[in-house]
């Protein structure tokens, strides 16, 4: 297992009425592949902030993201977003015109891959995630909440990244439905392989994490509590 990605003494600040306001303090930590964390502190700790900063969504204030060792403003923004992570939400940002099969096609265009066999594979997606060919065809506002996140977890897996980036993929969901979504982050990152960064205030989620990271005083801090 080897670090996929870094925060390097990361900073993140923003101003307010020519007053400097700090999210990250010198936050640095490692995420290694085949490893599922939960990002715990409380609101507005600064969490999404970290995630988007993974994401290549936003740009820190100081230090570096690395990928693979490398600064992900070198790799270029929009190059690392193609290429190299997913991005699952709360509330599941998915096209709504579309089907559950289109979205996840939709996934796969973006990342160049336009094979004949594509169909075929994202509905083997769809079904790994719990979708019957049905439902895969159907229209996602018409499906239920736990579906549309498998739905954007399919995309997410229809991309075929290594770094699986999730904020709040459960608090839109029931316990059970939860608990079936949290399975199938840990099963990508202990049997695909993938790191997974889910961001949350789940305990259930924090519970089935190999780490649980929290956000102290701008500071990614391992829980060790856990380990014992
Ligand atoms: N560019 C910015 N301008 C103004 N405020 C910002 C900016 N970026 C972040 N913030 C503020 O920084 C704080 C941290 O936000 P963030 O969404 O990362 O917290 P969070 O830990 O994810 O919170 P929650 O658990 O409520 O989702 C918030 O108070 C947010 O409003």
């Amino acid at each position: 297992m080897g670090i996929l990605l870094a925060f390097d003494q990361i900073e993140y600040y923003y101003k307010v009425n020519q007053q400097t306001v700090n999210i990250l303090n010198d936050a640095s930590y490692n995420f290694y592949s085949g490893k599922m964390y939960a990002i715990l502190g409380p609101s507005g700790s600064g969490k999404t902030t970290a995630l988007a900063l993974a994401g290549g969504l936003d740009v820190p204030s100081g230090g570096r993201i690395l990928y693979e060792g490398q600064d992900i403003s070198r790799i270029g923004l929009s190059n690392y977003r193609k290429m190299h992570r997913a991005v699952v939400f709360q509330s599941y940002n998915l096209i709504p015109y579309l089907s559950a099969l289109q979205n996840v096609r939709v996934g796969m265009e973006i990342r160049g891959n336009t094979g004949k066999e594509k169909k075929r594979k994202a509905l083997e997606i769809l079904q790994n995630v719990g979708l019957t060919q049905v439902e895969a065809q159907r229209n996602v506002l018409k499906l239920s909440g736990g579906q549309q996140q498998r739905v954007a977890i399919a995309r997410a897996l229809a991309c075929d990244v290594n770094l699986i980036l999730a904020d709040e993929p459960t608090g839109n969901l029931d316990q059970e439905t939860a608990g079936s979504i949290v399975n199938m982050f840990r099963d990508l990152a202990h049997q695909q392989n993938k790191c997974v960064i889910v961001v949350t205030h789940s305990q259930q989620v924090a519970d089935a994490s190999d780490e649980v990271v929290t956000l102290q005083e701008g500071r990614l801090i391992r829980d060790h509590s856990k380990e014992l």
